[in-house]
């Protein structure tokens, strides 16, 4: 079977996934592509199967049902060659505490098959990648939480895997630590091409580095979306979304907004006050005078128009609340 994909296609295909539990369906039919070197954020609450996933995507448990191909490796058929392929933190994981730092990710490479004449260099950059280039000699059990979780990561990268899987990787973090992780993971992407699959629940850190989100609930996959590169949020095509204020609600706007051709999925609040839109072409400041001057000329009252900021938090809370509290209907006022 071969190692390598093609250029651009997809590192990580998963189609039909299955994962059972004694007495629980803990994933449902998932399906979905990773693309090469993209990081993507995986999401979901307590128990949504985040967790499984991954241990599914390294080959640690097999799939009860569909398909799931790493970096081209079946891996139900081919789980130690998916081994060698990526790393896995694990979100309870296990260090030797009477192992040096460096006798640590010596045995971490050497597990990973990496050539001995290649293991100084590599355990140098591990260490050196996670800020413990000076604790070599010190053992892990008298290392503080953050600096084990430093070293996990570390043992987890050493062999530079294609794809890294990273189960709460920022906890137990200090500030300053999960900064430079950000920018570690960022490197990892932009110069080694390392495709990242990131779960956590501190949302904010994922928008930081994140070009993809992948939203499970109850073991299924409620959205995969590219996030937009400014907003952090899910892209769209060439349309933004806007969000308008007005002075005084405005009855016959959801018809007069779906009436133009280049407004699309209008949502206005309950209050009357406040509409969502989405625009064509809307990146281009021409196009959003041009909304705002039609509005003004229709006589509406707008006291806000400014691009619609919600993060990543926001997109995530929409599809993980349930129905009644979620989004607002399309052109039509809800409570
Ligand atoms: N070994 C197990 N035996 C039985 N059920 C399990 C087992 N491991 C997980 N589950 C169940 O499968 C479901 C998915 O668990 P999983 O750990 O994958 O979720 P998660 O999204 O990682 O959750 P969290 O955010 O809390 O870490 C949960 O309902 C969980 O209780």
């Amino acid at each position: 079977m071969p190692l390598d994909v093609p250029p651009h296609a997809a590192l990580i295909q998963v189609d039909g996934l299955t994962q059972d539990y004694p007495g629980h369906r803990a994933l449902d039919g998932v399906g979905f592509a990773v693309p090469a070197g993209s990081i993507t954020a995986l999401v979901g609450p307590n128990g949504a199967g985040k967790t499984t996933l991954m241990r599914c995507l390294a080959a640690l448990d097999p799939p009860f049902a569909g398909r799931v191909r790493v970096a081209g490796l079946e891996v139900s058929e081919a789980p130690r060659a998916v081994h060698r392929v990526t790393g896995f933190l694990q979100d309870i994981f296990g260090l030797y505490d009477g192992l040096t730092v460096e006798q640590g990710l010596w045995h971490a490479a050497a597990a990973r098959a990496v050539p001995t004449r290649d293991i100084p260099e590599r355990i140098a950059w591990a260490a050196d990648a996670v800020g413990l280039a000076d604790r070599f000699k010190q053992k892990a059990g008298s290392l503080s939480r953050g600096l084990r979780q430093r070293l996990a990561i570390a043992q987890t990268m050493v062999h530079r895997p294609r794809v890294l899987l990273l189960d709460e990787p920022a906890s137990g973090l200090d500030p300053e630590s999960r900064a430079d992780l950000a920018a570690l993971f960022r490197r990892l992407s932009r110069d080694l091409g390392t495709t990242l699959v990131v779960s956590s629940h501190i949302l904010a850190e994922l928008e930081d580095y994140s070009t993809h989100m992948l939203i499970l609930r109850e073991g299924r996959v409620v959205r995969h979306a590219a996030l937009d590169a400014s907003t952090g949020t899910p892209s769209r095509t060439a349309a933004v979304r806007l969000v308008l204020r007005l002075a005084a609600p405005c009855p016959d706007l959801a018809t007069m907004l779906e009436g133009m051709s280049e407004v699309r999925d209008v949502d206005v609040w309950a209050d009357g006050e406040t509409v969502r839109l989405s625009l064509e072409d809307g990146h281009d400041p021409a196009r959003r005078a041009a909304l705002l001057r039609a509005l003004v000329a229709r006589d509406v009252a707008v006291c806000g128009f400014d691009l619609d900021r919600r993060n990543l938090q926001d997109v995530y809370l929409d599809h993980v609340r349930p129905a009644a509290t979620a989004r607002p209907t399309p052109g039509k006022g809800h409570p």
